[in-house]
């Protein structure tokens, strides 16, 4: 017996060490880790989550932001129902690789996938390089949710994936998008599912 109601697939892009493994990590495990080496490729990590009277199963994705990963990272954009584009608040640098990470998304997505941008490390005020105006900006201008975080203080970081957690389930309620439910026995051959968490929605 399946212990939820729909599935969905998470995929999160950004340049390199923006914080996308640490948002995974803080969001499925709860912990902040300490020297967080790259990721290699693409890892994914599995949570339960409860949205109104369903249990929502997120497959999140977790792809590396160096270059000579790309072509690997890529091919997994296609079967994503959500795309988190995250930056770092405190490199300007990574806010301006933002355009690029758009035409990934517009070549290799699908159109009916929800866009979230993220702006990561809130915490580090005093390094901060890209305003709150610069993300909203960015993301009225490509039409994407829009969202600061830090995956250090656990700032925002649950509401990021309940947010589109309920936005997915209430489209695939209006049949505006399909789960992936039956996909996952086939991925679940090939990597290895990191953690199976359940949390409540608070
Ligand atoms: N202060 C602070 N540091 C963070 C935060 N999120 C991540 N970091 C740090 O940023 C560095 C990179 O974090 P990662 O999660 O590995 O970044 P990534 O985007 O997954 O990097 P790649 O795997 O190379 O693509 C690590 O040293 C983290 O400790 C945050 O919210 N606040």
């Amino acid at each position: 017996m399946e212990d939820y109601k729909y599935l969905f697939k998470v995929v999160l892009i950004g340049n390199a060490g923006v914080g996308k493994t640490c948002l995974v990590r803080r969001f499925t495990q709860g912990l902040f880790p300490p020297g967080q080496g790259a990721t290699i490729g693409v890892d994914f990590m599995i949570k339960t989550v409860q949205i109104g009277d369903d249990k929502v199963k997120l497959q999140i994705w977790d792809t590396a932001g160096q270059e000579r990963f790309r072509s690997i990272t890529q091919s997994y954009y296609r079967s994503a129902d959500a795309l988190v584009v995250v930056y770092d608040v405190t490199s300007f640098e990574s806010f301006r690789c933002l355009p690029d990470w758009i035409k990934e998304i517009e070549q290799y997505a699908s159109n009916k996938a929800i866009t979230v941008l993220v702006g990561n490390k809130t915490d580090l005020i005093e390094d901060r390089e890209v305003s709150l105006d610069n993300g909203t900006n960015f993301a009225s201008t490509h039409e994407m949710r829009f969202l600061e975080t830090s995956a250090k203080e656990a700032d925002n970081v649950d509401k990021l994936f309940l947010d589109i957690a309920e936005e997915l389930t209430k489209r695939v309620q209006v049949h505006e998008v399909e789960d992936s439910k039956d996909e996952i026995a086939i991925c679940s051959q090939n990597h290895t599912v990191s953690a199976t968490y359940n949390c409540c929605r608070w």
